[in-house]
């Protein structure tokens, strides 16, 4: 990319957007940020990340290279609407679940490039495993707009919208599965006398440690094998969740987030 910074519009200053904010390269992008009129979560972000906000980005559309829509999947169709009128070949990606390419095509006017992104939390530690997508009419230098805007906030995959489609509930929702996991644990950890600090510790770097075995490539369930020594006591608690399904609580959850989503078109 350029030494230019390229001019970004975040519509939406909520949780995933202020994720993708903190991790964004400040030396490549100048991010400013428009809402739904909450001035104080305004006041807020521009505090806290030191970036510009507006309480009229419309009016600053004509200004920017790439416009990020962050806000929920129902408020799309009147923003994509308001800004058909002013858009003039700006990048527009969206982070929405459930809101496609195709969809936003369909709203925006022809041969606007368009590109889905879809990161999760973690994104504010820039370790989001993040999926996107491309629209028919985003060009290479497009492309690497994206792919800078992404690079900072942690790993990413091209994939195709209807990969988007189904894979969200895996990157964007589940991470909120591990965390049940974790408050379980922790819970169960307090019991034993330690502190919070202690307990976070003990679960935070447990599911750390996980998730960098999973990272080696073994398969997981010879990695479950490993921990389990035979006739010791893994394997009894591995038994109770196994009899209870966890693989067919866990698709089933999966299958739920996919639903909801799939509303929004
Ligand atoms: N949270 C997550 O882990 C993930 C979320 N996403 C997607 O990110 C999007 C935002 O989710 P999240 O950050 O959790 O939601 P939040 O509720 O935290 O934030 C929503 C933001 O959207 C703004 N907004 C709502 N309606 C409008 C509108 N009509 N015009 C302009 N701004 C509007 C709100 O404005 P105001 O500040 O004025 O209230 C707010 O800043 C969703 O589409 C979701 O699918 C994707 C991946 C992961
Ligand atoms: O809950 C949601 O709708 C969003 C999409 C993926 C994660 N959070």
């Amino acid at each position: 990319m350029s030494n230019n910074k390229k001019h970004v519009l975040f519509i939406g200053a909520g949780r995933m957007a202020q994720a993708l904010i903190k991790g964004i390269n400040k030396n490549e992008f100048s991010i400013l940020v428009g809402n739904n009129g909450n001035e104080d979560r305004l006041r807020e972000v521009k505090e806290t990340f030191e970036v510009e906000t507006t309480n009229h980005w419309s009016q600053e559309i004509h200004k920017m290279d790439i416009i990020i829509l962050a806000m929920p999947p129902e408020s799309h169709d009147d923003i994509l609407a308001k800004l058909s009128k002013d858009i003039s070949g700006q990048l527009v990606i969206t982070v929405a679940a459930g809101i496609g390419p195709t969809y936003l095509e369909s709203r925006l006017p022809k041969g606007t490039p368009v590109s889905w992104v879809m990161p999760n939390t973690a994104a504010k530690l820039c370790k989001s495993m993040t999926l996107y997508a491309l629209g028919q009419n985003v060009n290479q230098e497009q492309q690497g707009w994206i792919e800078a805007l992404i690079y900072d906030i942690g790993e990413f995959e091209k994939v195709t919208e209807q990969q988007i489609h189904e894979l969200t509930a895996v990157t964007g929702s589940a991470p909120a599965f591990i965390y049940r996991v974790a408050e379980a644990l922790e819970k169960i950890t307090l019991e034993s006398g330690v502190n919070k600090d202690q307990a976070r510790k003990l679960v935070a770097n447990m599911i750390a440690g996980s998730a960098e075995m999973l990272k080696t490539n073994a398969a997981p369930a010879e990695l479950a094998d490993e921990v389990a020594t035979p006739g010791g006591s893994t394997a009894a608690g591995l038994e109770i969740l196994d009899t209870n399904h966890l693989d067919r609580l866990m698709i089933d959850a999966i299958e739920a987030c996919r639903q909801k989503a799939m509303r929004q078109e």
